[in-house]
């Protein structure tokens, strides 16, 4: 796995925006993956500003965000459809109905997750997934215990997850408990993912991502698997990092080589 190490929190996230820029520059019908919660925020600012800037243009993008509250409406404030409509898709020219999110609101669960893997093949498999990571380790909803195989279905939210995302809903108790997610067998089949995470509070989930045993119990390990994935960390949440000095050596001699 390559390993990113920068200074804060806005270099990762800009760094993150000109690694999807170029995806969409090399191909302005790239299928991309996205992730919510707060970590892309400012990657998501980032994307909008090149568009604003530079006319980087997602007019012919296709996107398959990664998973959807049980329950939410579309228009609920907390519901991940309106934090993309909000914090992306509204401020840039991707066309409405290429955007896809899962429906929190589906009747038959299990063939609206089947049908948006369907559409995910359909559209030719994902370029490159934007992922996040929870503090309990998970990519997505994979909570711990989630199988390295699974597809997109429902999971239960672990209470570490919870608590962590209570911050978005006011209290524990508003949290939904249930979740339509991809499953970390979707994730693998994307032709590349680059996993962000800023602050301390993932230190420990992002060391045992890249060097732990890859298990179920950390479901971000399985991208070790991954042909091509890149971390993009800032300091803190790198702090862990057993190999850091490595990586950091890897970049700069990267950097010479393209030079
Ligand atoms: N399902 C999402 C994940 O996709 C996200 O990576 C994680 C971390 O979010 P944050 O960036 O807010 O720490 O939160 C949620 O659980």
């Amino acid at each position: 796995m390559r390993v990113v190490i920068l200074e804060d929190s806005v270099v990762a996230s800009r760094w993150a925006a000109n690694f999807i820029a170029e995806q969409i520059r090399r191909k302005p019908t790239s299928v991309l993956g996205l992730a919510t919660g707060g970590t892309p925020v400012r990657c998501y600012d980032q994307l909008i500003q090149f568009h604003k800037n530079d006319q980087l243009d997602f007019s012919q993008i296709q996107t398959f965000n990664l998973d959807e509250y049980l329950g939410l409406p579309p228009e609920d404030s907390n519901s991940y459809r309106r934090f993309m409509q909000e914090n992306f898709f509204d401020h840039v020219n991707v066309v409405p109905a290429r955007t896809h999110v899962p429906d929190g609101m589906a009747k038959d669960i299990d063939s609206h997750c089947q049908e948006y893997e369907r559409r995910i093949k359909e559209s030719g498999g994902i370029d490159l997934q934007l992922l996040g990571i929870g503090s309990d380790g998970h990519i997505a909803f994979n909570e711990p215990g989630s199988s390295l195989a699974s597809r997109t279905r429902l999971k239960s939210l672990a209470m570490e997850t919870v608590q962590d995302n209570a911050r978005f809903f006011g209290s524990e108790e508003k949290v939904p408990r249930l979740a339509i997610t991809m499953g970390v067998g979707t994730i693998m089949e994307s032709r590349q993912c680059l996993l962000l995470a800023t602050g301390a509070n993932k230190a420990t989930a992002v060391r045992e991502a890249i060097e732990g045993p890859v298990t179920a119990k950390v479901t971000a390990s399985a991208l070790q698997m991954h042909p091509a994935t890149i971390a993009v960390l800032d300091e803190a949440a790198a702090a862990e990092l057993e190999y850091a000095d490595y990586y950091r050596e890897a970049e700069v001699l990267r950097l010479t080589l393209a030079s």
